[in-house]
């Protein structure tokens, strides 16, 4: 089998080397920021109204079984992170732990995780954008500009303008100040905040019976749904080369993402539902402006928090675009993807000709494909990938004992373990068109690997495993480790 070792990777990645790859600028606060950055936007904002459709009020219990499976996972994450700090996330800890077929496959699904979800999320971000110009102007754009083929449309334009602003702002270096990231994650955040509060006060419990209208199957499909807003708090292992002190803080910025994510969006969902029945959130696409607007009785709430979601939603897509970019440029180095994937500009620091690639290539299924196909078709490559992460941590404590790490999974190996159950079960939520589109999916990257990836690895044919980790193992003097800051 075609394996890495993690120093191996580690020393391949050229971090931390002067002069070369990527630079260590972000803190553990930068670090929370860029998460909540790429955890909350178009599944809250927007998806809310879908899960409540299947689950009734029991949308709460929705979101707190895809919090569970999240938390498995995070561990795996976590333990993950620190002991490879790379750019590549789950494609880097499959290859490490499980293999380079593996890895290749996980990288292809990471593609429906981040490539495909920042279609998903352009187009969510479009439909608050919509609302805001109406509550402005009272004018919206036309169906043809602002909607899919199959939903009335022509093409979809604010899906297509907003990634191609992020690829902008990413080929600039914006990552180097982070300050925007920041402010957008605090903007997000007080929206919701504020979302809570009003939604509070026309609180009704008697809006919360019948409290499971679809019983169990409505649970599991609204958790399938509610798991997408949780998505994300894996970019940070995206991350790793451009982290101070990555050991420590990766592990911590990723369970403080996930905490305070799970009780915003209980809250949020238990807010939405306490002022406004379930019948009347279901599928209302901008749920959260129309219940503000309902509770205060003025256009001006629901506005604010459209504005808030714009922004919100934006600072997603340049998050997940952030992470496509990076998780490329490390299937690039291991010949699996083409080498101009690789390639980081000397004047900006970032991959440039990569950035551009994947805003062209996902902005077309932005423009004509509706949101709950990229949705569903996200979670469902995600929980994939993340399945392959819990089975990760288990081979990295086989095959790799000594790795150095800072955070080991509670309850090994039963956390990994119902890690994969869970991921399992929210996938069998997702229901079978999904799953057929998912292995049609599977079999083009399997032939993909076949013909290409197999051929252009650069461990193809050769024994050089162990002595290339030798090499590695020795190139890892302690000055190179990741210094505190
Ligand atoms: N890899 C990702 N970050 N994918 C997209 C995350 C979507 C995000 N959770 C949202 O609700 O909009």
């Amino acid at each position: 089998m075609r394996i890495k070792s993690p120093a191996q990777l580690i020393a391949e990645s050229g971090a931390d080397r002067e002069g070369h790859g990527l630079k260590r600028t972000m803190g553990l606060f930068q670090l929370v920021c860029f998460g909540v950055g790429a955890i909350v936007g178009t599944g809250i904002f927007v998806g809310l109204s879908d899960s409540v459709a299947e689950a009734g009020p029991a949308v709460v219990v929705s979101f707190v079984l895809a919090a569970i499976t999240c938390v498995f996972t995070a561990f795996s994450f976590a333990e993950l992170g620190s002991a490879i700090p790379v750019s590549g996330s789950s494609y880097s800890f499959a290859y490490a732990t499980l293999g380079e077929r593996v890895a290749f496959l996980t990288g292809w699904c990471l593609l429906l995780e981040y490539g495909v979800s920042v279609s998903a999320v352009a187009v969510g971000w479009g439909q608050y954008l919509n609302e805001l110009l109406g509550g402005l102007t009272g004018h919206r754009l036309p169906a043809a500009l602002s909607a899919p083929p199959g939903e009335g449309g022509v093409v979809n334009l604010p899906a297509v303008v907003v990634i191609l602003l992020a690829a902008t702002l990413l080929v600039r270096g914006i990552r180097e100040s982070a300050r925007a990231t920041a402010a957008m994650a605090v903007v997000k955040l007080a929206v919701l905040g504020l979302f809570c509060a009003v939604a509070f006060t026309a609180y009704e419990s008697g809006n919360l019976s019948p409290f499971a209208p679809h019983e169990l199957a409505g649970i599991t499909s609204g958790a399938s749904l509610a798991f997408f807003s949780y998505i994300g708090f894996d970019a940070i292992t995206t991350a790793g080369e451009e982290v101070k002190n990555p050991r420590r803080n990766i592990p911590l910025a990723i369970m403080i993402c996930i905490g305070l994510v799970t009780l915003l969006y209980c809250t949020v969902a238990l807010g939405a539902i306490g002022a406004m029945s379930a019948g009347d959130v279901a599928d209302k696409p901008a749920a959260l402006s129309l219940i503000v607007d309902k509770v205060t009785g003025s256009g001006i709430g629901g506005g604010v928090i459209a504005f808030g979601a714009v922004v919100a939603i934006a600072s997603v897509v340049l998050a997940v675009m952030y992470g496509q970019t990076r998780i490329l440029m490390s299937m690039s180095r291991d010949g699996l993807v083409p080498r101009v994937f690789q390639r980081v500009s000397p004047r900006t620091a970032t991959p440039v000709a990569n950035t551009w690639i994947v805003a062209a290539v996902f902005a077309l299924p932005a423009a004509v494909v509706p949101l709950d196909v990229v949705m569903n078709l996200t979670t469902i490559g995600t929980l994939a990938v993340m399945a392959v992460v819990n089975v990760a941590v288990i081979a990295l404590r086989r095959r790799h004992p000594g790795t150095e790490t800072s955070f080991r999974v509670p309850l090994y190996p039963l956390s990994p373990v119902l890690g994969v159950l869970f991921c399992l079960y929210l996938m069998w939520g997702t229901g079978w068109t999904t799953w057929l589109q998912f292995a049609v999916f599977l079999a083009a990257g399997a032939l993909v690997y076949a013909f290409y990836g197999r051929r252009n690895s650069c461990l193809a044919g050769s024994s050089a495993a162990p002595s290339g980790q030798a090499e590695a193992e020795a190139a890892l003097t302690p000055e190179r480790e990741p210094q505190e800051v």
